[in-house]
């Protein structure tokens, strides 16, 4: 005979239970809405692949026509022309300086204080040191200061300003001003809270990426380089794509630094008088001296051999990459020990398979950067429609398992006026 007391006691077990599988459905769902929304949202996003609309017009508010009649036609679609926040300084009292390239330039002593005379310095390259500022209204960016030993002169570097304040994308550090005076040439960069891909990858204090941020960076970094080659208008070859040019934001999404620079003389750690970096350079520029945009690939194809890795292009990267491609799975022997157990092993292996590709011999067998770009977003895509399945499977057998608990509870209170009768 069952005790009533025993059967409240059994109600309110299996109440509480309903509560704890209706709560978990009701986050699981929000979870599964949530991918479904994201997985969407990344199909829009392949579709704009955020390049720009290109107009072979002249865009009146943004080209300098005089200087570079039919030349520089960069038009931008993610990041609309607008005041840059940096012109306000100069707008609120700050001295007006007249820039050709619709960039704002500050004086010296502008720079100065914003670099608290320059004492916030962030990391030396080899233009020269690169210091935080914080301007008037609050901004913070990133002063680049070029050795002054440069041979460039001041109307080269401001053709060069002209043409880097042009090229706008989310996915590139983005100039934002720059400075000419007392000798010193400075260019002003939006500021990058997360430092270089290399330091995430390489510096032991800060944290692994996990396997879904660096699919991100990878597909971040191909958009800043889709919108260099295929949507800037003369196209830009970067030259010097390394992942200490890659820059991380507060969200670590990724953002190509450095494009457009002329660097005139780099030391590559072997070939001096080659441009570029040892480790990353394309061996058919070493052999022909000509760059191309199929060199960009060669060096895109090492970085994301660096996100699977964790490897540094100079630590012998290659030689473990061409051992591992020796078998079929030979890219688990040599993923990144934080992405152990961490991730699917199909996935590292399809992204070493575009990278395979990206470091092709022969430059023309080597994918555009389009092609590139299509093949993550697709790598991304389908983990994302098994996650979807993954949780759809899952919410189905939460309603069987509620299903089950209802029909239960009805036999309980069936039991229970009996009992009572
Ligand atoms: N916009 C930025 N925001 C934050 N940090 C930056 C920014 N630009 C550069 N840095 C930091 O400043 C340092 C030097 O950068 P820089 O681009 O001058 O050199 P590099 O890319 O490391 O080397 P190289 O000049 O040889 O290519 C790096 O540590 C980089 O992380």
């Amino acid at each position: 005979m069952v005790h009533k007391a025993d059967l409240v006691i059994i109600g309110v077990s299996v109440g509480l239970a309903v509560g704890i599988l209706l709560a978990s459905l009701v986050f699981f769902g929000i979870r599964w809405y949530r991918r479904r929304a994201h997985l969407r949202k990344c199909a829009n996003d392949n579709s704009a692949s955020t390049l720009p609309i290109r107009r072979n017009g002249v865009d009146t508010s943004n080209i300098l026509s005089e200087s570079f009649p039919n030349s520089v036609t960069v038009k931008v679609s993610t990041y609309p022309a607008k005041t840059s926040p940096l012109s306000k300084w100069n707008k609120n009292g700050k001295e007006q300086l007249a820039s050709a390239s619709g960039l704002p330039r500050y004086s010296y002593k502008d720079i100065q204080k914003a670099t608290k005379n320059f004492t916030t310095i962030l990391g030396q390259g080899s233009f020269g040191p690169v210091y935080k500022a914080t301007m008037p209204a609050g901004e913070v960016v990133a002063v680049k200061a070029l050795a002054s030993d440069s041979k460039q002169g001041e109307k080269e570097f401001q053709t060069e300003v002209s043409l880097l304040g042009r090229l706008h994308h989310r996915n590139l550090v983005n100039l934002v001003g720059y400075c000419v005076d007392k000798g010193q040439r400075m260019l002003i960069y939006e500021y990058m809270s997360n430092g270089s891909l290399a330091s995430f990858l390489y510096d032991e204090e800060k944290p692994a990426l996990n396997w879904e941020e660096r699919l991100q960076i990878a597909l971040d970094i191909s958009h800043g380089i889709e919108y260099l080659h295929d949507g800037a208008v003369p196209p830009v070859i970067h030259r010097d794509l390394k992942s200490a040019n890659i820059l991380l934001d507060h969200l670590t999404r990724a953002k190509v630094a450095d494009f457009g620079l002329s660097k005139e003389e780099v030391y590559d750690g072997r070939n001096s008088g080659l441009k570029g970096t040892y480790g990353y350079i394309d061996p058919v520029y070493i052999s022909t001296n000509k760059f191309t945009m199929k060199s960009d690939i060669y060096s895109f194809g090492i970085i994301l051999f660096e996100l699977i890795t964790a490897i540094h292009p100079q630590q012998n990267l290659m030689e473990y990459v061409n051992l591992a491609a020796m078998s079929s799975d030979g890219i688990d022997e040599i993923l990144d020990k934080e992405l152990v157990g961490e991730c699917d092993p199909e996935e590292v292996r399809s992204l070493a398979r575009i990278a395979h590709r990206c470091l092709h011999k022969t430059p023309r067998k080597r994918p555009s950067i389009g092609e590139v770009s299509q093949a993550i977003t697709k790598l991304k895509q389908r983990r994302l429609v098994r996650e979807d399945s993954t949780m759809s499977f899952a919410s189905e057998e939460f309603s069987g398992v509620v299903g089950c608990i209802e029909l239960q509870q009805d036999q309980l209170k069936k039991m229970t006026s009996i009992a009572e009768s």
